[in-house]
Order: structure tokens, then C-alpha cells, then sequence
């Protein structure tokens, strides 16, 4: 039976920030705590009154419209753009002043809606470019092959195999990224962002492109990533099959603000939610 089919639905339980956490996770720090977060680009509030938490294993989703700030949130966490106003707590750290790489550093992974892969490298190179902010040597030891250059350069190696072959990907190590079909890649993708090791991974448009049955790994994918790791996933999605298949809490964005939160079915059931995505149906009509 696929995880999938074995995934029982989570009950999921209020905690103090006015959120909510899967029971499991409600004893344990939460991994990210977002209060009041905002950014604004000139005259355009583009995200207001941002308030988010996600519990340490929780599969979360954000959704909304297009345009409702979606992205803009992924570039706020991973400090792409610095907010305006609020905070980012990201297991228990304030990120304020923390720039890409050291949020990085702290536990945030993300994948973009468009797929940016180093097209001309090997697959295991990009997974070893993951890699690089836990197994490091000294520049010298790299230039003059030294003993601990080849020692961590093994290492890097096994790693990388290791997590391409949960992903049956190790038979592709030596392909050019580029070269990959299109649903290979983004399984790269999300590879070399699990290769940094995060608490929290952010996940822009998985299923992108993707026809149904590609779909459906992309599932069975998270759900193991989930398993296998105990990390939270948050991902932003518009194939709502995917997003009520596996997401365990929910957070609706409209115009940048948050209109709901809550589990599939209150999402799918809340008369809001329902008339932001109608209302901009109709507006594409
Ligand atoms: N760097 C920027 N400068 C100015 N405006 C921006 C910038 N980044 C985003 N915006 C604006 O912020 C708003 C939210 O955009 P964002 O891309 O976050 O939406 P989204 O929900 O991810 O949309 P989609 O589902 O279409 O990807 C839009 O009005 C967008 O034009």
C-alpha cells in the first residue's frame, strides 16, 4: 500500500498564535513562527499582517489566487526580500538581518516556480552544491589535493548518492542536469534543496507542469521526505488535488493578507475562501 493510501487524516490542534499544529508536533517547538510579517514594494503592500506557525513535521500549505503574495512570503523566509515589518522565527531563531545564506544555514530550503538546476553540471555536482555548507575544507587542502580534500570529497560523494538513491535517481548521478526530462529535474530540485539539510522546506509550485501520474509521485515524494527526514514541508500549489491530498494545515492568502487558515476541509468549506477563488475566476472570465 502507498503512503498515500496509509496516510490517516492528521487532527490537528490549536496552539497559542492563533494557528494550528498537527497533534503530533503540538509538545515541540514549533520550526517557524511568522508575527505581523509585511513587505511593501513602493506604494503596494505586497503581504500585511503575515502571522503563521508551522509545527516541526507538518506538511503546510499556502494558497490563494494569483498575484495574492504567495511567493512573495517564500521570499520574505529565505530573506530574498527583507519585510518591512514583523518576524521570522525559524526554530526559535529571529532571522532578522540574516541574509540568504545564513537563513539557509539556520534550516530553510526552498525550490522555485521556475526550475534553476546548474543545467551544465552533473546531476550528483548539483546535489554536492547542496552539500557545501556541511562538508567543507580549507581552500589549500582543495588546490593541493590533499588527504582531508579527498576524505571529505568521499563523503560528499556517498552523501550524494545516498539521497539520490531514495529518490531512484541514483542511475542519473553522472547525466547533465539539463539533459534530464522535466519531472526528473524538479525531483533534482528538491533533492539538492534536502541536500542542505533543513528543519523546513519550502516548496514553490511542485507540481508544476507536471501531468497526473507525475503528480502523484510528487506525493508519495513528500509524504517520504516527510517520513524519512521529520521536517516540515510548507508548499505553495495551485493543483488543489495535491494541496487536499497531503497538506495537513493550510493558509489562504488573498490581496496579501491571510483570509484563512485550517485543515482541507475548512479550507474547502469556508465561504472566503470559496468567493476569493470564484471572484477571480469570474475576473478571468
Ligand atoms: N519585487 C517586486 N516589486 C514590486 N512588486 C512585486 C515584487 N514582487 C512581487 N510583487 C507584487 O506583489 C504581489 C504578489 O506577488 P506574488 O508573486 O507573491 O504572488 P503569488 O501569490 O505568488 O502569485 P502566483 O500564484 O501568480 O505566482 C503582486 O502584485 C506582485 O506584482
Amino acid at each position: 500500500m502507498s503512503r498515500l493510501e496509509k496516510r490517516q487524516v492528521t487532527k490537528m490542534v490549536p496552539v497559542p498564535s492563533h494557528s494550528i499544529v498537527p497533534e503530533r508536533d503540538v509538545d515541540k517547538a514549533p520550526i517557524l513562527e511568522c508575527s505581523h510579517l509585511g513587505i511593501d514594494f513602493g506604494g503596494l503592500t505586497a503581504v500585511n499582517d503575515f502571522n503563521l506557525t508551522v509545527g516541526r513535521t507538518e506538511i503546510a500549505g499556502l494558497i490563494g489566487p494569483n498575484g495574492a503574495g504567495k511567493t512573495t512570503v517564500f521570499n520574505l523566509l529565505t530573506k530574498v526580500y527583507q519585510p518591512t515589518r514583523g518576524t521570522i522565527l525559524i526554530d526559535g531563531k529571529d532571522t532578522h538581518g540574516m541574509n540568504t545564506v545564513q537563513v539557509n544555514r539556520a534550516g530553510i530550503a526552498r525550490t522555485f516556480q521556475n526550475i534553476r538546476l546548474f543545467d551544465k553540471l552533473s546531476v550528483e555536482d548539483n546535489v554536492k552544491i547542496g552539500l557545501h555548507n556541511q562538508i567543507r575544507y580549507p581552500m589549500w587542502s582543495g588546490v593541493f589535493r590533499m588527504p582531508g580534500y579527498w576524505k571529505k570529497e568521499k563523503l560528499a560523494h556517498e552523501s550524494a548518492m545516498e539521497l539520490l538513491h531514495l529518490f531512484d535517481m541514483e542511475g542519473l548521478a553522472n547525466h547533465q542536469a539539463g539533459s534530464l526530462p522535466y519531472g526528473a529535474q524538479r525531483r533534482l530540485e528538491i533533492v539538492r534543496a534536502l541536500a542542505t539539510n533543513p528543519s523546513l522546506l519550502l516548496l514553490d509550485e511542485p507540481a508544476a507542469g507536471m501531468n497526473p501520474s507525475e503528480t502523484a509521485d510528487l506525493m508519495e515524494n513528500i509524504l517520504k521526505i516527510r517520513d524519512t527526514f521529520q521536517i516540515a514541508i510548507m508548499l505553495i500549489e495551485h493543483d488543489m488535488n495535491l494541496v487536499m491530498g497531503i497538506c495537513e494545515g493550510i493558509c489562504v492568502l488573498n490581496f496579501g493578507q491571510v483570509i484563512a487558515k485550517g485543515t482541507p476541509e475548512e479550507i474547502q468549506n469556508n465561504p472566503r475562501v470559496i468567493e476569493a477563488y470564484l471572484g477571480s475566476q469570474k475576473k478571468e472570465g
